[in-house]
């Protein structure tokens, strides 16, 4: 326990007599004052209660935390508690199982309660005071009555019958306790599980709640129009909420306090939606469970989906994993028992292995770049199912997941290249408004006339992304005719082009309507979209994941290949009435042979899950171990390393706990090294039990601390409990 040392004055001193709080508060960044903070007030608050309090010379927000359990230590010499200023009245406490869930999380992920604490409630909640709030919570109230009588406005969908999976399924969810894994093919009818699952729960208790997170933002609206269509009718509009980045603070807020009070039933949203204050959770889902956004990458960094399975556990709700091609750490923890392994994963695998309506998985076509055409972006036999598609009236889906229009520019006289200037990568070559623009640290410079370093004028793009795809797609087939008798028309869907509000919606939106025939796109638009009449989708350069450094590249590709079959033939009536040309997903390759697109064929993937997972077993790597990264920022590569080498040491030397299991590796540059012109290392930290791997991260936080002081040049470290990317 560290007690609140900051300023003091003598008024600000109170008799013993009065009631000793603890408030978690986000204290500055890398103070290692990470547990709560001590208090007064004259009268007692339970835990979780929401106070204004004095911090230096602000005054914070807080939430009033449970007494240490080794009991009161006393007040330090020296040290006067100051009082709080306030409570926001009107605000519930924060209940008890919300609390560990935030303790769990600082505790896991390294990182202090307070900031951990407080960066899960809605940003408004820290701005508002007492007052203005207690007006927010009146209004937001009496709000809520007028959207649940708007709800019988709303259609009524028609209610589905539930395909044999799809019952089996949700007998098993009702029935069994869990974990579940759902284990769906793409277009088996995943949502429509999730949909009976939380109508089970709600029906179950008056009071009953379900969290269903998504990975993307712009999944959401999809979402909560069938949330709203299914349950407004039921419980009313203000039943069901959203929670995620793309909202106003207010809009935020509103969600925030109707899940906190109980009001919304539902709550739909991206990875902070698993901190949403949900006394009454009954249900989890995560959909996409695969999906890396589910993991934060700053600040605590951790996993919604990991969360979500401790919170359902802790909260005695239940929980369902979502996937077509689950992450290798859930498919794993969901094995089946097997007469060498009698006790199986801990979660329940439930299989959809087929899609609804007796729609196909496209056949897979792999050609072989090494026989055609030298410099084809397209390969014949490609353009030439693309164009009878679109004469048909069909549309097409073309994956590429790098955007801009060239990756770098190249001159061929001195072999200059557009590096960026404060990082360790190209500036991409982004055709449209004749910039260089780095997507790391976002320095753009308009193209240059001529090459920089010698004067040549003739400076050529090298590679392609998805600007160029569109662009040359465009051209190949402009001559192409659709049964409406118009021309063929070609759009672009990614991180450019859906930059402004409601964009993304827009040309989603076209691409259902039919205005579009060939959509090119990143990995955007290949996941969670219920397109009903693409036909073909093709990805046409893949490879470059198949030799990455990172161990996880390959389960990345075979993921992102098969969720983009996932778009194609989606709707068997479509298909029948097109004259039932079988879907197909075109893959483009140098490496026909390779086992991940032999896999990707079959569409097995079990096949290249248990290839993989005996890979990792073999190598020693997760799930069969435990990872965390040490990363330090500095200005040079050195002062990075000697940072890292030197807490590496000093943890030998100290002995600390948990290290006889723990193995340290030697630090690193990172694959991007330098990033505006920030130097970044990083070390591995391994372990083959949880357990010793998080005594160990405990004990070695103050090392880092401390170790910190004697190097000036290190601009921050971190850690990253169970990364995503090494
Ligand atoms: N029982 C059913 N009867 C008729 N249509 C259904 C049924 N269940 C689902 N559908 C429809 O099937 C389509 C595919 O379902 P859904 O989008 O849930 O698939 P999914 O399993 O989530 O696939 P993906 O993993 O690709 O996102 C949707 O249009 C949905 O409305
Ligand atoms: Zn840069």
């Amino acid at each position: 326990m560290t007690l609140e040392t900051a300023v003091t004055s003598p008024q600000d001193t109170f008799p013993t007599a009065r009631h000793r709080l603890w408030v978690a508060v986000a204290t500055p960044a890398h103070s290692n004052v990470g547990e709560p903070l001590t208090y007064l007030c004259d009268h007692e608050l339970s835990p979780g209660t929401l106070v204004r309090v004095p911090l230096g010379r602000r005054e914070v927000l807080g939430v009033v935390w449970d007494a240490p359990e080794e009991g009161e230590p006393p007040m330090p010499e020296g040290v006067k508690a100051r009082a709080i200023t306030g409570v926001l009245e009107g605000v519930a406490p924060l209940s008890a199982s919300w609390r560990r869930l935030a303790a769990f999380t600082a505790r896991y992920y390294q990182r202090a309660l307070g900031e951990v604490a407080l960066a899960a409630l809605p940003p408004q909640l820290r701005d508002l005071t007492p007052e203005q709030m207690a007006r927010r919570v009146k209004r937001s109230t009496k709000a809520a009555g007028a959207v649940a009588a708007d709800a019988a406005a709303l259609p009524h969908e028609h209610s589905v019958t539930l395909s044999a999976e799809q019952l089996h399924a949700t007998a098993q969810i009702a029935g069994e306790s869990g974990p579940f894994l759902l284990y769906g093919s793409t277009g088996s009818g995943k949502t429509e599980v999730y949909l009976h699952s939380v109508q089970q729960a709600l029906a179950a208790s008056p009071s009953a709640q379900a969290l269903v997170m998504v990975p993307e933002i712009n999944l959401t609206p999809q979402l909560e129009e069938r949330f709203l269509q299914r349950f407004a009718p039921i419980y009313g509009a203000a039943a069901v909420v959203s929670m995620h980045s793309g909202m106003t603070p207010a809009q935020r807020l509103k969600s925030w306090l109707a899940a906190h009070t109980g009001e919304a039933r539902i709550v739909l949203g991206t990875r902070m939606a698993v901190f949403a204050s949900m006394p009454h959770l009954a249900l989890i889902v995560v959909d996409e469970e695969h999906d890396a956004s589910y993991k934060q990458q700053e600040g605590a960094r951790y996993s919604a989906r990991d969360l979500a399975v401790w919170r359902a556990r802790e909260q005695h709700a239940k929980v369902i994993l979502g996937s077509a091609t689950p992450s290798l750490e859930t498919w794993h923890a969901s094995r089946p028992p097997t007469p060498e392994d009698p006790q199986g994963g801990r979660y329940l695998r439930l299989n959809m292995p087929s899609r609804i309506g007796s729609a196909e998985l496209p056949r897979v076509r792999i050609v072989d770049m090494g026989q055609q055409p030298r410099a084809a972006v397209f390969s014949p036999p490609l353009l030439q199912a693309i164009t009878e598609r679109v004469e048909r009236g069909e549309q097409c889906l073309v994956l590429l997941n790098r955007r801009g229009f060239a990756p770098v520019l190249h001159c061929k006289e001195c072999g200059w290249k557009s590096d960026c200037p404060h990082c360790s990568a190209h500036q991409v070559f982004h055709k449209i408004d004749r910039t260089l623009r780095c997507h790391h640290c976002g320095f753009t410079q308009r193209v240059p006339h001529a090459c920089p370093a010698c004067g040549n004028v003739d400076i050529a793009p090298i590679g392609r992304g998805t600007e160029q795809l569109e662009e040359q797609l465009a051209a190949l087939l402009r001559n192409v005719i659709t049964p409406e008798r118009r021309a063929a028309r070609v759009a672009r869907i990614d991180a450019d082009t859906t930059k402004a509000k409601g964009a993304l919606e827009e040309q989603l939106a076209a691409v259902h309507n039919g205005e579009i025939d060939v959509l090119v796109g990143t990995q955007m638009v290949a996941k969670g979209h219920d397109f009903r009449r693409i036909t073909l989708v093709a990805a046409v350069q893949p490879d470059g994941a198949l030799f990455s450094s990172d161990f996880r590249a390959p389960e990345r590709l075979f993921a992102l290949l098969m969720q983009a079959a996932g778009r194609a033939g989606r709707d068997a009536q479509y298909i029948a009435s097109q004259g039932g040309e079988p879907p197909e997903m075109w893959i483009q390759t140098w490496h026909p042979e390779h086992s991940l697109y032999m896999a990707l064929r079959q569409h097995d993937y079990p096949r290249f899950a248990s290839e993989q997972l005996q890979e990792r077993a073999d190598a020693g790597m997760p799930p069969f171990a435990h990872q965390a990264l040490v990363r330090a920022d500095a200005r040079t590569q050195e002062a990075a390393q000697a940072f890292l080498k030197a807490v590496s040491s000093a943890a030998h030397e100290a002995q600390l706990p948990g290290l006889a299991h723990v193995y340290l590796f030697p630090p690193v540059p990172m694959a991007v090294q330098r990033i505006a012109n920030v130097e970044r290392a990083q070390m591995l930290v391994e372990s083959t039990h949880r357990g010793a791997l998080q005594h160990f991260l405990a004990a070695w936080q103050g090392v880092l601390h401390a170790e910190r002081a004697h190097h000036k040049a290190v601009i921050r470290w971190l850690v990253d409990v169970d990364p995503q990317g090494i």
